[in-house]
């Protein structure tokens, strides 16, 4: 007897291009959302693009969170509450934009994303991704009903920010990697379409990465593309996996053990050097991962995360503790294995 079912959560709206966020009101407007908004954002994008939102409503509420903590989820949750409104906005980078989404989803209201940056690419997962103790968490959650992404804001990002996201895209092909061993060793659950998908998205990216370049509005626009793609693949899986194996539990315990963490895109895609080595060894194509990173400006090295070597290691050899995913790490890497693999993809020169 057939017993399988799926239930695959998309945005009904994806509106990316020039001077779009000034349609924000109309975007709402087509989802027949009701009521005033509540705007979740952070101070930078907040100074960038705030007015510019608000002006389009008659009433709007706005609350200012700077981590992504269950706390800031909270805080967010309470003035929901307090105000009453129709519909959350994320606006920001992925912390806002993962906050406002798993407060909506508590609440149970709709949620729009509006990025500032592309540099990640929650921009329209279902997942909410946060840290607590020992652990990192990422949470089920509605996905956006609408994404309002303007390349104009978006390609005045700090440069950095977008070879982040270019960086998150690139570290699929080992988190499809890890998925397909864990589902070979372990019986993880699979889809062979999100897999398809996510590393399609960064096979694309990378063909294209001569047109990223700093200040272009049209880098901006075949980032937020790939960036779309990327979240899609995750709903279709219903997990995270399509986009995050390994490379990301890695960058996940150096968000939590390094003196000042890099960008979250920088470091997956340090960690994606990595673990692409250790799915291939000398043989492996990690050289090519390292290439496609450097051809978008993106750090290739524990220096240029400014990551000390030594926590670098740590983080390595520890992070397959802290979420229950299995990946190339296995139970977890010797010392000397890590110093070996970062020394010998000059990770660690
Ligand atoms: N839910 C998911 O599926 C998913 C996917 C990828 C990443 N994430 C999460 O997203 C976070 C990483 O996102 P991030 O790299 O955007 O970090 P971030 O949200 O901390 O943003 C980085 C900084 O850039 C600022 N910023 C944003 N737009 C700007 C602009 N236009 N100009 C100047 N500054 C601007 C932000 O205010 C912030 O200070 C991590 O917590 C990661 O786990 C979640
Ligand atoms: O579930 P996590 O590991 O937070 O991954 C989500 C996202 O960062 C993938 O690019
Ligand atoms: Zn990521």
């Amino acid at each position: 007897m057939f017993t399988k079912s799926t239930w695959i959560r998309l945005p009904r709206n994806v509106v990316v291009g020039h001077g779009v966020v000034d349609r924000t009101a109309e975007v709402v407007d087509d989802l027949h959302l009701q009521g005033r908004p509540l705007v979740v954002t952070s101070p930078t994008p907040r100074s960038l693009v705030g007015d510019a939102i608000e002006s389009q409503f008659t009433d709007s509420a706005v609350v200012v969170v700077e981590e992504a903590t269950f706390e800031s989820v909270e805080r967010v949750i309470e003035r929901a509450e307090a105000t009453q409104p129709g519909f959350l906005l994320g606006v920001g980078g992925g912390k806002a934009i993962d906050i406002a989404k798993m407060a909506a989803d508590h609440v149970g209201l709709g949620f729009v994303s509006v990025p500032t940056a592309a540099s990640h690419d929650g921009i329209v997962s279902g997942r909410g991704s946060v840290p607590e103790g020992d652990t990192r968490h990422s949470v089920a959650a509605d996905p956006p009903l609408a994404v309002v992404a303007d390349t104009e804001v978006l390609a005045e990002a700090p440069w950095e920010l977008t070879t982040a996201g270019c960086a998150d895209i690139i570290s699929n092909y080992t988190a499809v990697m890890d998925w397909r061993l864990a589902n070979r060793l372990k019986d993880v659950p699979h889809s062979e379409y999100a897999a398809a998908l996510s590393e399609m998205t960064a096979e694309i990216l990378v063909d294209n990465a001569d047109s990223v370049r700093p200040g272009l509005e049209e880098s901006a626009w075949v980032v937020t593309k790939a960036l779309v793609s990327s979240g899609v693949a995750m709903s279709i899986a219903g997990s995270s996996r399509p986009a995050s194996g390994a490379e990301h539990l890695f960058s996940h315990q150096l968000d939590r053990i390094a003196p000042e963490p890099a960008l979250h895109g920088h470091q997956v895609g340090v960690g994606s050097i990595l673990t692409a080595y250790l799915h291939g060894g000398d043989r492996g194509f990690w050289t090519d991962i390292r290439d496609a990173l450097r051809s978008i400006d993106a750090p290739t090295t524990a220096g240029e995360l400014g990551i000390p070597p030594e926590t670098l290691v740590e983080a390595l050899t520890t992070c397959h503790e802290i979420r229950d995913r299995y990946t190339i790490l296995g139970d977890g890497m010797s010392e000397e294995a890590a110093w070996e693999t970062a020394r010998k993809t000059g990770v660690i020169e």
